[in-house]
């Protein structure tokens, strides 16, 4: 039998055909019939841990039966993460099993240790998706290829340049006044929220909010530019491109699975192409504006007068970004900058207001070292752990990125006695592996002290590497991490500080939906008290 190389291998290797998974007509079935499109309104999670690859034991059900909200695409969504499987229903085939997608099958990962092998054996070049619909805009508009939707040398040299000022925790650092100045603006729009309120103390909508913090301050990390998304009447441009976001992500879903014939008859091409379109002259505005910017500064005080600050700033100055590869990149920058960070604030603040003695700890913690009145700078974040524990279990329990994917190009791929030829896809379903409960007990409960090191002596388990990989791994990993972390700790420990996080009372149980990144099916309403100090 041929191995992986090509060479004789006494073992049979199972080929792709032989590995279980619902057939065309019932994946079909399962996406149209059954909703998962557009209108699924109850959906049960069957977490099928006894595989016939005998790689778990046990059967689990995860109750999601709710009430969708119908404007939530669910658990199937095309992202710049590509596909969305319905998770929940392929599982009953074992943690590996294949979903038909064209002329070749998707095989789906759910565990911890098939997530180790497939993404321990990436080449120099990963590839997440080939992001077909993201290219037919940047042809169609004549814009360079993004970071997101670039692929082997090209990306490898944009990812060079990107990574500077931002990949390692002391360059992310230099972000923290930035950061700790929109966080002030937060903190006086939450109360004039509040204030606006009956009670005098509700925010109704905190993802909301959270969605106009993260846009503000990631437009001001990246651009050095306020746009007034914390004002009390958002700016028009502002709203558009918020708009426009919602457009693009919405119509991407017909745009993929309907044939090309139809994007003249029906209204999603069009659509599609007019968020994107909004989402990048919005984009181009700001670089256009810092372009100029740098131009006068280098006009009237030479290259030794210009002051470098921000990061779209630091690479044009240095040449390491051209304005149109600014052009082509900043604005998928800016949509991977602001669900992601807000979302996971949102989850976070729900799950201390559903467990106040949580909440009440990481109040000790936060003040022991900021205490109320100061504000938190980067090295005082080292000394609240419980505060990383919090980010991290939130992230363990909605992965914002819930499915993603890598297509392994260079070679055959072994895996637990199957060889998928070259170009197949893995999907890596991170929803389902980081809530295995044999990796993580009581796997469907909020428990951040897992997180923390236990005493040597304590008989701890050892946590799987890759249990929960929130931001993915390896060279082509999550670029934005070490600023989300900050962004995130910074926030939460301010709002820690200065509020008594209570959930409203009629709010009652609020479940994920995944949409583009995993959201609350329904408006997360929470009480701000504030700590008297
Ligand atoms: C809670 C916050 C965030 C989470 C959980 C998250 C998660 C992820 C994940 C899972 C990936 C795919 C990684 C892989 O394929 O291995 C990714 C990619 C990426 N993220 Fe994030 N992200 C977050 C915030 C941000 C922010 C704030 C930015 C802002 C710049 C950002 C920029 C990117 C970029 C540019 C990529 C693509 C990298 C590439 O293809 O080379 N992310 N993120």
């Amino acid at each position: 039998m041929r191995g992986p190389g090509g060479g004789q291998d006494s073992r049979r290797l199972r080929s792709v055909e032989e590995l279980r998974g619902p057939g065309p007509l019932r994946f079909l079935f399962q996406l149209f019939v059954r909703g998962y499109v557009l209108r699924l309104h109850e959906l049960q999670v069957t977490r099928q841990r006894h595989s016939h690859l005998g790689l778990g034991t046990g059967i689990e059900k995860l109750d999601m039966g709710e009430k969708w909200n119908k404007n939530v695409i669910p658990l199937f969504q095309v992202s710049h993460f590509g596909y969305y499987p319905q998770v929940q229903n392929k599982v009953k085939y074992g943690p590996m099993w294949t979903t038909p997608f064209g002329s070749q099958a998707h095989v789906n990962l759910a565990s911890a240790s098939l997530l180790e092998q497939v993404m321990r054996q990436e080449g120099k070049y990963p590839i997440r998706d080939h992001m077909e619909q993201w290219k037919e805009h940047r042809d169609y508009k004549g814009f360079s290829y993004g970071i997101f939707v670039t692929q082997g040398q090209q990306w490898y040299h944009l990812r060079q340049a990107l990574n500077k000022r931002l990949l390692k925790p002391a360059e992310a650092a230099l972000y923290t006044d930035a950061f700790n100045e929109v966080i002030d603006d937060f903190v006086t729009r939450l109360d004039q929220v509040r204030a606006e309120s009956a009670s005098g103390d509700q925010v109704p909508d905190i993802a909301h909010l959270l969605y106009n913090f993260a846009l503000e301050a990631i437009c001001y990390i990246l651009f050095e530019k306020r746009i007034g998304c914390l004002e009390p009447s958002i700016p028009e441009d502002t709203a558009t491109f918020i708009r426009s976001v919602g457009l693009m992500f919405q119509n991407s879903l017909y745009v993929t699975f309907l044939p090309k014939w139809t994007r003249p008859l029906l209204p999603f091409w069009n659509q599609y192409l007019n968020g994107w379109d909004n989402i990048f002259s919005f984009g181009k505005k700001l670089i256009d504006q810092k372009v100029k910017e740098v131009e006068t500064q280098l006009q009237a005080a030479g290259p030794e007068g210009v002051q470098v600050s921000g990061y779209l700033h630091f690479l044009l100055t240095n040449e390491l970004l051209s304005p149109e590869e600014a052009i082509g990149t900043f604005p998928e920058l800016l949509l991977a900058g602001v669900d992601t960070t807000s979302n996971t604030l949102t989850w976070a603040l729900y799950h201390l207001s559903k467990n106040p003695e949580i909440q009440e700890a990481l109040y000790k913690e936060v003040v022991g070292v900021v205490p109320y009145g100061t504000v938190p700078k980067h090295k005082d974040l080292a000394l609240i752990p419980l505060l990383k524990a919090v980010i991290k279990e939130t992230l363990r329990l909605y992965p914002v990125v819930p499915t993603n994917a890598r297509i392994i190009m260079e070679k055959e791929t072994e895996l637990e006695g199957f060889l998928f030829p070259k170009n197949t896809q893995f999907v890596l379903c991170h929803y389902v592996v980081s809530r295995d409960p044999s990796v993580f007990p009581e796997p469907d409960s909020f428990q951040p002290h897992r997180w923390l090191r236990k005493k040597e002596t304590e008989n701890s388990r050892i946590q799987h590497p890759f249990g929960s990989v929130p931001f993915g791994y390896g060279v082509r990993s999550c670029l934005g991490r070490r600023i989300a972390e900050l962004e995130m700790q910074l926030l939460l420990s301010r709002l820690i500080q200065q509020y008594e996080v209570v959930l409203a009372p009629e709010m009652g149980e609020v479940k994920s939906v995944a949409r583009v990144v995993l959201v609350p099916s329904k408006k997360v309403s929470l009480h701000f008290l504030k700590r008297q100090c």
